[in-house]
């Protein structure tokens, strides 16, 4: 809208952030103008206001920014005037199934999904006890026959997701057990579970499985740009300045006294953080600050 040019990192395949990639099939309630909207459908809204000025560079994990007299260099090969950052509760990285495997069995073990038709009429399992795994078990019945596996036998997900499961014909849930063993046999998964608590063991088949044992995440990698935290969030003022001049933060990563962790939020800091870039780099340009004057 003003103008300027920007590159979007993302560490990961790509982009969308938490909504995306933890719980893309999510009705949400909380996005001003909707009554509802499904996280992957909001994601794809923001990627359809993007323009050409905006260059996306995913599977970049921003290591390295140098500040320089005019601006920074990332990663000893990007100068930007101005840096925002907005990387949440960190790059994300998902804890992985802990058994060796093979690039073949790798293939059928996946960490987010993006298609639920990838799944179609197969036998699915999804490893895990979270809301992640709930909510991707409700959404894949739709359309596979799902066994969740976790290792304890309460769930940490809504009671009502899973008795919403308990309640699927296509669906079984499999507790207490953990992953063992994972073998290629006639080209599905062959799975030996243990029961907690016991010596013994179950294997079961599956054509492809999700592990949705969460993300591990941080934000300290900031501190290496002389960025001040407050415990793991980056401080701002009410500018969404940073102790860095031109170095900005907001959504989750951001801090401030009272903020919650709400994208409508991210949105509207966002708004401050350009404008207040704006003014900085164009302190003689009167500013239209709506997206039209009349
Ligand atoms: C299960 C769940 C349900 C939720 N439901 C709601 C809801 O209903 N309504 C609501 O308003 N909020 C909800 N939230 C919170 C909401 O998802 C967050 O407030 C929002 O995602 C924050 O957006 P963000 O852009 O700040 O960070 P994120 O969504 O975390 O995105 C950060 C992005 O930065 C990338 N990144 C991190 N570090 C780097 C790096 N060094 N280099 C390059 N890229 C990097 C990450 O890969 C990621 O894509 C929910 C959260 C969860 C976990």
């Amino acid at each position: 809208m003003h103008g300027l040019k920007t590159i979007l990192f993302d560490s990961l395949s790509e982009v969308g952030g938490q909504p995306q990639l933890l719980y893309p099939f999510k009705q949400i309630t909380d996005i001003p103008t909707y009554d509802s909207i499904k996280a992957s459908e909001l994601i794809n809204k923001l990627k359809h206001n993007l323009t050409n000025e905006t260059k996306i560079i995913t599977n970049h994990k921003v290591e390295q920014v140098e500040k320089k007299s005019d601006g920074f260099i990332i990663d000893n090969d990007f100068f930007t005037r101005s840096i925002i950052i907005a990387t949440g509760a960190g790059a994300f990285k998902p804890k992985e199934l802990p058994l060796k495997m093979d690039q073949n069995i790798s293939k059928k073990v996946h960490y987010f999904i993006k298609n639920p038709q990838d799944f179609a009429n197969q036998t699915v399992g999804i490893f895990g006890g979270g809301d992640s795994a709930l909510d991707l078990a409700l959404e894949l019945a739709k359309v596979a026959n799902i066994k969740v596996i976790h290792r304890r036998d309460q769930f940490r997900g809504l009671e009502s997701s899973v008795n919403q499961l308990k309640s699927l014909k296509n669906v079984e849930l499999l507790t207490p057990y953990l992953p063992k063993t994972i073998e290629l046999s006639d080209n599905q998964l062959q799975i030996g579970l243990k029961q907690m608590g016991t010596t013994q063991m179950r294997t079961e088949h599956f054509d492809q499985i999700i592990v949705a044992y969460g993300f591990r995440a941080n934000n300290r990698f900031v501190k290496k740009w002389g960025i001040n935290l407050k415990g793991t969030n980056v401080a701002v003022n009410s500018t969404m300045e940073t102790n860095v001049a031109g170095i900005y933060a907001v959504g989750d990563v951001a801090t401030y006294p009272g903020r919650v962790p709400l994208i409508a939020l991210g949105f509207g800091e966002a708004q401050i953080a350009i404008t207040t870039i704006m003014r900085r780099l164009f302190p003689e340009k009167t500013l239209t600050i709506h997206s039209t004057s009349i």
